[in-house]
């Protein structure tokens, strides 16, 4: 009898794979980072190849330190970086070109003449999106016009797209020797194809994007017994375990959150934030800048669908203080040096490095630094850093809230990010509610598995998996409510300041 379920997290900066059981207690863990490659300005890109191997040997790597095996396993789910383009040939399974993440800018023309031509209305109603570098409509786009000869394979199938849920759900159901061309609802939302209503390609997105459907993976249930086969390659299980449950991380965070009723929301803090609100079956659709988006569909009961704020850069402006500026050696340094400032000093700091996401979708903003003074330190740019990160997602959950009419009393967070007290605190300051962290903090991984336990009855409902969710910590809000008023104030001008940068052309 198999005692636990296995979740690949295939994310922006690393992958790992986690092993739960019954209770949803983390039993096992491996992860490996892979390389940003980064070759112009605005153009960020992963190699295909490189996550499948990594992928590989994370799965490996989490059992055997367990000494677990295969046969351990009653399913596997798997869950994944969203939008983040791979092109590859299913005779051989050599990706036609890097994967271009959803960070990636290079499509800022495509998605500007969709919305010169009126084009992005009809993909606001259709797909619940704005025209946006973000998604994959416009790479799948680009490696058409870009990269010789994709064009004709894709129209004879021989180029497969699928963002990483697909490319890793291919090469384990065994690659070039039958592999399943496979997503689900969660990750066709982000592509700008699919109809949100019809949960189906949509011959006239399809159109806008000139993207062949023959290109396309099959449209799943987020957990579902037989659409995702089984992994059946010699590595890295060396064991037949059913797939049963594929969802793109956010929602995955969502579903590890237990937020199932129409109302509960979650913040996620990795390389971007993302807040999504569940908003049960019906659709929302946004008048503040939020996405309307896919939150899971379980089986054949209705999708239910979310409200989401995506947020760029987050994390990614801890590591770029990191790894560019070298203000600081370590992401936890932040919150040391941050801490020996009593607040901002006037600094504040928009990482609007990849334009800016929700709710302003600004592809012509780029990062500034502004309020300097010769006063100011490396410690204000810490502080700042963080403040950048909670302020964004004040942005996000005051959209929320005129979208939705709910008012949040909470804030449940995961994530990397919330590793940091000081930025938590900060959070629970700026929005002036309390911000709450479960104890299993990997609720990404986590969602992918209750997914993938709902479909073979490893877990009977969600009623049994809200009994899993327990508290690990809190934060109240300190500041005054003036302070807190000031601030948004500044930051809302700081924001004002990154607008008509970057020529979009
Ligand atoms: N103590 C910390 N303080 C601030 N940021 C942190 C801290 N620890 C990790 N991070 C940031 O969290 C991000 C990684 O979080 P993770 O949830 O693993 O992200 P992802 O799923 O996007 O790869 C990185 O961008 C890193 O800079
Ligand atoms: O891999 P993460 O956690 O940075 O999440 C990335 C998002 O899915 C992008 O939409």
């Amino acid at each position: 009898m198999a005692d636990f379920v296995g979740a690949v997290d295939q994310g922006t900066t690393s992958t790992r794979f986690m092993i739960f059981d019954h209770a949803g207690n983390e039993v096992a863990k491996h992860q490996l980072e892979h390389a940003q490659i980064l070759p112009r300005s605005g153009w960020v890109e992963h190699d295909p190849v490189e996550i499948w191997e990594r992928t590989n040997s994370v799965i490996q790597n989490a059992l055997r330190h367990k000494n677990l095996t295969a046969e351990d396993l009653a399913a596997i789910g798997i869950t994944n970086q969203r939008e983040t383009t791979v092109v590859w040939d299913p005779r051989n399974g050599r990706p036609y070109y890097n994967a271009i993440v959803w960070q990636d800018t290079r499509t800022d023309s495509i998605a500007a003449a969709l919305e010169r031509s009126g084009q992005g209305d009809i993909i606001r109603r259709k797909a619940g999106l704005p025209p946006a570098t973000y998604f994959s409509g416009g790479k799948i786009q680009w490696i058409l016009e870009n990269v010789d000869g994709v064009r004709e394979a894709a129209e004879q199938g021989h180029a497969l797209f699928g963002n990483t849920d697909a490319w890793v759900l291919w090469n384990l159901t065994g690659g070039p020797d039958g592999g399943i061309h496979a997503t689900d609802v969660t990750n066709a939302s982000r592509t700008m194809l699919m109809d949100l209503e019809t949960l189906d390609w949509d011959d006239e997105l399809l159109g806008f994007f000139g993207v062949p459907r023959a290109m396309l993976p099959s449209i799943n249930p987020s957990s579902d017994r037989e659409a995702y086969g089984t992994a059946r390659t010699s590595r890295p299980l060396r064991a037949a375990i059913p797939i049963t449950g594929v969802l793109g991380d956010q929602q995955a965070a969502t579903v590890g959150q237990v937020c199932y009723a129409p109302g509960e929301a979650k913040n996620t803090y990795g390389t971007g934030n993302f807040l999504v609100l569940n908003t049960g079956t019906e659709l929302v659709r946004s008048q503040h800048g939020l996405l309307t988006t896919v939150a899971y569909r379980f089986g054949g009961d209705p999708a239910v669908y979310a409200l989401e704020g995506s947020i760029a850069v987050t994390g990614s402006a801890v590591q770029w203080l990191r790894d560019q500026m070298k203000v600081i050696t370590d992401a936890a340094d932040s919150e040391t040096l941050a801490r020996t400032v009593e607040d901002n000093g006037g600094m504040y700091f928009v990482p609007a490095f990849s334009g800016l996401f929700a709710p302003y979708w600004r592809s012509d903003a780029r990062g500034a630094i502004v309020g300097l003074a010769r006063y100011n330190s490396n410690a204000h740019l810490a502080r700042a850093t963080l403040e950048a990160i909670c302020y964004q997602s004040r942005d996000v959950v005051e959209a929320m809230e005129q979208d939705s009419g709910v008012h949040l009393d909470v804030l449940k967070v995961d994530g990397g990010v919330t590793a940091n007290d000081l930025c938590m605190q900060i959070q629970a300051d700026v929005l002036g509610v309390p911000v709450s962290r479960p104890v299993v903090a990997e609720t990404t991984a986590l969602g992918a598995s209750y997914a993938a336990g709902l479909a073979t009855g490893f877990w009977r409902d969600t009623d049994e998996l809200r009994t899993h969710w327990q508290e690990s910590r809190r934060w109240e809000p300190q500041w005054s409510e003036d302070r807190r008023q000031q601030g948004y104030a500044d930051w809302k001008k700081a924001v004002e300041r990154t607008l008509d940068w970057a020529k979009v052309e």
